[in-house]
C-alpha cells in the first residue's frame, strides 16, 4: 500500500457531468434592477429558495438516492456530519499549506494566511456554519464535487446504507459531506479558490442543487464556508456546549486550530490550552497536548514526553503510555503490523499506519513523530530505505525507555530510600503513587519481549524489570 500525503489530491474517475436542468426550484417574478436582485435574493435566504438567476443542476442518480436515505433517515448519531464537516476542511487545509510548500504566494496575505477553521453558531437565523481557509473550489469543482461521486461501487454502497441504517459508514466511503442533510434542510457552500471567482453551491436536497456568481456574501479570500440552516428538530446544533463537546470530539488529530463563535460574539478556541502557545508550528503538537489530556474517558495517559531532535536528522515527537493496554495488544504480536504513532513530514499529516517508526514490543506507545528531515511525497518502500529513519527510530527508543525509567523514579513506591520518600510524599508525589505498577501490570509483558528482541536496549529495558516477591 502507498503511503500519500494527505494534502494530495485524489485522481477522480472521470465521471459525466450533471445535467444542466432549467427552472427548478422557486423563480421568483418580476425581479428589476441589479440592486433589487441583490435584495431579493438575500431574502431568498431566510426563505430557504434556491437563488432565480442561479444555474440549476441535477445531481447524480446515486447521490440523489443517497440524499434521500439521508434525510428521511432515523439514524440517531446525527452528530457525525460535523466530523465529516470537520475533515473536509482539515483536508482542505492540507491541500493549501501543501502547495505552499513550494509557492508560498499560494497563501496570500494577512487573515488569508492564517490556516484554521471557524465554526459559528446564528442563532437568530439558525444557521450553523464551518468555515476553513483551505485549497477552496472553483465553479467546477463545486459541481463536481458536490453533486456527482465518481468512486466505484457507489451502487452497491447506497444499497447497503439503505438495508443496513448504518450512516457511520458515510465517511469511510468518502461521501461524507452530504452527512450534512442528517440536520439540515437547506445548505449554501459559498467557496472561493485561488483560480475563479467566489461561488455559491446551494441545494433543498430534492433532486437538485444550483450554483452561481456570489455577489451576496462577504469576500472569503479563499476557502470554503459551509452554511448549515437546521433543521426545526437539530436546534441543538446551536448550543454552544454541545458544539464545544463535539468540536473536542472530533479534532482530535485536527493540527490546525478551530474557533468556535457564537452569536454573543465570545470567541473562544476550542480545543484551548492554558500552558501552551498557539504557535502555528507547534500545532500538531498543541493538539497532541489535548489529545494527552482529554482522551481516554478522563483517565490520563500513565507518562509522556515531548521532545526535539535536532542536528542531521530534526524530528519532533510526542510519545505516551496509554493508560490501559488495548485488549489485543498481543494477541497477534507477530503478526500484525500496527503502529500507534503518526507521521507528519513538516507538520503535513502522512500516515498512521507507518510501523518502522518504532519496534514491535514498543507497540503499545501512542504519539506522534514530525520531522523536517524525511521526504513529503514517497511510497512505503523510498521511506523505509531513508537513512533518516533509523537515525529516528533508535532516538525514539531511547526517548520511551528514558520515559518509562522515570515513571519508575518518580513514583513513591518504588523508592527503597526512605528519606526521599518521606519529601516525595510531601510533594506533588500522590499522582504518581503506584503509577509504576500499573504500567508493569499493563505492559509488563512488552518489556519482557524487549528483553528477547532488542539485544542493544537489553541492559536499559532490564532494570525496568519487576518480579512478584
Ligand atoms: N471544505 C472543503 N474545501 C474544499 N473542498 C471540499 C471541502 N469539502 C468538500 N470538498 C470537496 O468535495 C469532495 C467531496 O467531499 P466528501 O466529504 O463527500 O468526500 P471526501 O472528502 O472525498 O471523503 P471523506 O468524506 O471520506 O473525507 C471532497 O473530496 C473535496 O474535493
Amino acid at each position: 500500500r502507498k503511503i500519500q500525503a494527505h494534502a494530495e489530491s485524489e485522481s477522480n474517475a472521470p465521471v459525466d457531468p450533471p445535467k444542466v436542468e432549467e427552472k427548478i426550484g422557486a423563480v421568483p417574478s418580476g425581479l428589476s434592477t441589479d440592486s433589487d436582485v441583490t435584495k431579493r435574493e438575500a431574502e431568498s435566504i431566510s426563505r430557504r429558495s434556491l437563488r432565480a438567476n442561479a444555474e440549476k443542476f441535477e445531481f447524480q442518480a446515486e447521490v440523489s438516492r443517497l440524499m434521500d436515505i439521508i434525510i428521511n433517515s432515523l439514524y440517531s448519531n446525527k452528530d457525525i456530519f460535523l466530523r465529516e464537516l470537520i475533515s473536509n476542511a482539515s483536508d482542505a487545509l492540507d491541500k493549501i499549506r501543501f502547495l505552499s510548500l513550494t509557492d508560498k504566494e499560494v497563501l496570500g496575505e494577512g487573515d488569508n494566511a492564517k490556516l484554521e477553521i471557524q465554526i459559528k453558531l446564528d442563532k437568530e437565523n439558525k444557521i450553523l456554519s464551518i468555515r476553513d481557509r483551505g485549497i477552496g473550489m472553483t465553479k467546477e469543482d463545486l459541481i463536481k464535487n458536490l453533486g456527482t461521486i465518481a468512486k466505484s461501487g457507489t451502487s452497491a454502497f447506497v444499497e447497503k446504507m439503505q438495508t443496513s441504517g448504518d450512516l457511520n459508514l458515510i465517511g469511510q466511503f468518502g461521501v461524507g459531506f452530504y452527512s450534512v442533510y442528517l440536520v439540515a434542510d437547506y445548505v449554501e457552500v459559498i467557496s472561493k479558490h485561488n483560480d475563479d471567482k467566489q461561488h455559491v453551491w446551494e441545494s433543498k436536497a430534492d433532486g437538485a442543487f444550483a450554483v452561481s456568481e456570489d455577489v451576496w456574501n462577504e469576500p472569503l479570500g479563499r476557502g470554503t464556508e459551509i452554511r448549515l440552516h437546521l433543521r426545526d428538530e437539530a436546534q441543538e446544533y446551536l448550543d454552544e456546549y454541545k458544539l464545544k463537546e463535539l468540536v473536542k470530539k472530533y479534532s482530535e488529530f485536527i493540527n490546525f486550530p478551530i474557533h468556535l463563535w457564537a452569536s454573543k460574539e465570545v470567541d473562544e478556541e476550542v480545543p484551548a490550552d492554558e500552558d501552551e502557545s498557539s504557535d502555528e508550528d507547534e500545532t500538531c503538537m498543541h493538539d497532541m497536548h489535548i489529545f494527552l489530556k482529554e482522551d481516554f474517558d478522563n483517565e490520563k495517559p500513565l507518562s509522556w514526553s515531548h521532545f526535539t531532535a535536532e542536528g542531521d536528522v530534526e524530528f519532533k515527537a510526542v510519545l505516551f503510555v496509554p493508560p490501559k493496554a488495548p485488549q489485543d495488544l498481543y494477541e497477534s504480536y507477530y503478526n500484525s503490523n500496527k503502529s500507534n504513532l503518526k507521521l507528519y513530514v513538516r507538520r503535513v499529516f502522512i500516515s498512521d499506519e507507518f510501523d518502522e517508526l518504532l519496534p514491535k514490543y514498543l507497540n503499545f506507545l501512542r504519539g506522534l513523530v514530525d520531522s523536517d528531515t524525511l521526504p513529503l511525497n514517497v511510497s512505503r518502500e523510498m521511506l523505509q530505505q531513508h537513512s533518516s529513519l533509523k537515525t529516528i527510530k533508535k532516538k525514539l527508543i531511547r526517548k520511551a525507555l528514558d520515559m518509562i525509567r522515570k515513571l519508575a523514579e518518580e513514583d513513591p513506591d518504588e523508592s527503597n530510600d526512605k528519606d526521599k520518600k518521606d519529601i516525595e510524599e510531601s510533594s506533588d508525589s500522590n499522582e504518581k503513587k503506584g503509577q509504576y505498577a500499573k504500567f508493569w501490570n499493563e505492559f509488563g509483558k512488552s518489556i519482557k519481549l524487549g528483553i528477547i528482541e532488542d539485544a542493544t536496549n537489553r541492559n536499559r529495558l532490564a532494570k525496568l524489570l519487576r518480579f512478584e516477591t
